[in-house]
């Protein structure tokens, strides 16, 4: 039995070295990447235990991410499948202004056939927190009603629900995001959203203050944390509206930055802190991700305390 279930698709990620571009690059760095194996991860490493939930291709390449996911010491719990690919993207990474680009190759995926009873649903009922990202949902019709019924299973076993907006614009329009997501957000307790989502996709006006407060009166959420990049985040819970700033960071991948912050959240919040102090680590874990290559968080809590603690040290022995 983990504290924190999460559901969701990961992909084998696939970089060439930075600067370099996809058209003309004669290696790929191998990475396993997708968000809801990201903040498992993260939360594992800020002391929850966690599970990911998922359906994956009976092939190497689904067997090579279920690997790699294991390897940062998560438990699995995999549907198998004969049919459907390994989803995949591809990261360039360079300086301004090309910036990061992803390119997926996700169509037809093992995952987007996947229902909820082809899954142990008591593994959500027992823990404290499930999981999942508007990503899911994105992926197929199928998933759509999976998320649904995942939510409401988890609801119905008083596991608490927790669910980042995710919004991906290379996966659906913002209207068709609107309306299926915001159809989930009666089984939704804990909402993280970015503060652009919050305002292209659901149409909120304000500063992220007002955003957070807006979102939280309106639905019934019992937290909602809005991020700013960096400018750090907001937190709204029991209609009192918490501000955390980022902390300074040297970034060698971004990708993977909100992942980290909402799995260290969800731990510290899970251990009993309050929403500031929750705040705090989920800053300081995502400042840290942003040191780390690859989508994952490899990160250990004396680290993201060493952070809360002095900002970081930059030399220890
Ligand atoms: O795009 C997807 O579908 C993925 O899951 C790939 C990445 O792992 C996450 O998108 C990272 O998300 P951030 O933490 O917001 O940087």
């Amino acid at each position: 039995m983990s504290d924190i279930v999460t559901f969701g698709e990961t992909m084998l990620r696939l970089s060439p070295p930075d600067g370099e571009r996809l058209e003309s690059a004669t290696e790929f760095e191998v990475h396993a990447g997708g968000a809801e194996s990201n903040v498992a991860i993260a939360a594992d490493r800020l002391g929850a235990t966690a599970t990911w939930l998922s359906k994956v291709p009976e092939t190497p390449l689904g067997r090579r991410v279920v690997g790699e996911i294991r390897r940062h010491g998560i438990e699995t719990d995999v549907v198998w499948s004969h049919r459907g690919r390994q989803g995949t993207y591809y990261l360039e990474q360079a300086g301004e202004p090309r910036g990061t680009n992803v390119i997926y190759d996700r169509e037809n995926t093992a995952i987007s056939t996947a229902e909820a009873r082809e899954f142990d649903i008591e593994r959500i009922q027992d823990a404290r927190v499930f999981f999942t990202t508007g990503i899911t949902p994105a992926l197929s019709s199928t998933l759509r009603e999976t998320t649904a019924n995942m939510l409401k299973a988890a609801r119905q076993g008083g596991t608490t629900t927790a669910f980042d907006f995710n919004y991906r614009n290379k996966l659906w329009s913002p209207d068709e995001a609107r309306e299926t997501l915001t159809r989930l957000f009666p089984g939704i307790d804990v909402l993280v959203i970015a503060a652009r989502d919050a305002r292209t996709v659901l149409g909120f006006e304000g500063d992220p203050r007002q955003l957070a407060h807006k979102l939280g009166s309106q639905y019934d959420f019992t937290t909602v944390i809005v991020t700013r990049g960096s400018e750090g985040a907001i937190g709204w819970h029991d209609s009192v509206v918490h501000d955390q700033e980022a902390y300074e960071t040297d970034t060698v991948s971004p990708i993977g930055t909100g992942d980290a912050f909402t799995g260290a959240f969800i731990a510290r919040r899970l251990h009993g802190e309050d929403v500031p102090t929750a705040l705090e680590y989920a800053a300081a874990t995502a400042a840290i991700k942003r040191t780390i290559p690859g989508d994952v968080a490899l990160l250990s809590k004396d680290e993201v305390d060493a952070v809360v603690k002095d900002g970081g040290t930059a030399l220890s022995r």
